[in-house]
């Protein structure tokens, strides 16, 4: 488990991370998001005792990283894959991370074949692109099997065969009960591997929710009703309109309605004798409910990245 107290970092008079209380428990996936510069990586290198809080604590299973005795059996990291030696051999690499943490030698190909690096062991790690020194480093983070791992951005610069991989290893460690940490820009991939979500947006918390939970939050959520005559559809807005029920044109045959489930929306057009062909949910994606709840939070946003606001009640 990981516990975060008051966790505050500030560089000069920049607040990284402010005043951050959190619990990541074992067992799940836990997706850590928030825009650039959020402050997750600092987040990640307190942990790692890689940098020092200005106030309050993180904790790994109860103690500083500093204090634990074999660090690599308690928490692995992947925070910066190309952060090793270059004229080191993946093996040897890997060699001397055991022998610095009491990890028997013969726990290094097991890891290098659980990352699918067996057969370039022998080669520098300089020499990888970035997508073996991601699998470089998460066959380090696995080598002590820890109880906790945390992996920064691990899918980047995967193949699709990686990504799908990663996916099922971080899977596969939550099923054991471990405690799965990771940071991702990627949400539809956050959508398909994360169980719980920490989102935070200029160092500080912004929610902590389910993936389903922010999902269902969404007010992108809508039933779509589409069907044949405009002007009958014309009907069903104007009496959802009567009630205050957000509803908007998605084409000249289709309305999108918020707020209401499909059956009351075929009742109603049943009611009003309106024709539709298809009455279903439609349900926001993972990134639209992120951007969403992330708006007011981007500081290095681009004008295409802005969410997009439904605009209802036309
Ligand atoms: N060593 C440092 N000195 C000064 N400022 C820093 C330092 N490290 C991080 N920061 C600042 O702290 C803030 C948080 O950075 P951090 O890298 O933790 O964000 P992030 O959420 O990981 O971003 P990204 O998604 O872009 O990787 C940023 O404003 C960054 O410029």
């Amino acid at each position: 488990m990981i516990t975060l107290q008051g966790l505050t970092k500030r560089y000069g008079d920049h607040t990284a991370v402010a005043d951050l209380s959190l619990t990541i428990p074992g067992g799940r996936v836990t997706g850590f998001l928030g825009p650039n510069g959020a402050g997750k990586s600092t987040t990640m290198r307190m942990i790692m005792g890689l940098d020092r809080p200005s106030a309050g604590s993180a904790l790994v299973n109860g103690k500083a990283y500093g204090e634990l005795r074999h660090p690599l059996r308690e928490i692995g990291a992947l925070l910066d894959a190309k952060a090793l030696h270059p004229g080191r051999s993946a093996r040897s690499h890997l060699k001397a991370l055991a022998l610095s943490n009491g990890i028997p030698v013969r726990r290094v190909d097991e890891v290098l074949d659980t990352v699918g690096l067996s057969a370039v062991a022998g080669r520098r790690a300089g020499s990888f692109s970035l997508g073996m020194s991601q699998r470089l480093g998460i066959a380090g983070a696995l080598l002590g099997d820890p109880a906790i791992v945390m992996f920064d951005e691990p899918v980047n610069g995967l193949d699709p065969d990686g990504v799908r991989w990663i996916r099922g290893l971080m899977r596969g460690l939550a099923e054991e009960g471990r405690t799965v940490f990771v940071s991702s820009h990627l949400m539809s991939e956050m959508q398909l591997t994360a169980d719980q979500l920490i989102i935070i947006g200029k160092g500080r918390l912004i929610r902590e929710t389910s993936v389903q939970q922010l999902i269902g939050s969404s007010s992108l959520n809508a039933v779509r009703a589409r069907g044949p005559e405009t002007e009958s559809l014309r009907r069903l807005q104007a009496r959802l309109t009567e009630w205050q029920v957000p509803v908007r044109w998605e084409s000249a045959n289709e309305l999108f309605i918020s707020g209401l489930t499909v059956d009351k929306v075929s009742d109603l057009a049943y009611e009003l004798g309106v024709r539709l062909h298809e009455v279903r949910t439609v349900e926001a994606s993972l990134e639209q409910a992120y951007m969403e709840l992330t708006a007011d939070s981007v500081e290095y946003g681009s004008p295409a990245s802005r969410p997009a606001r439904a605009v209802y009640g036309e």
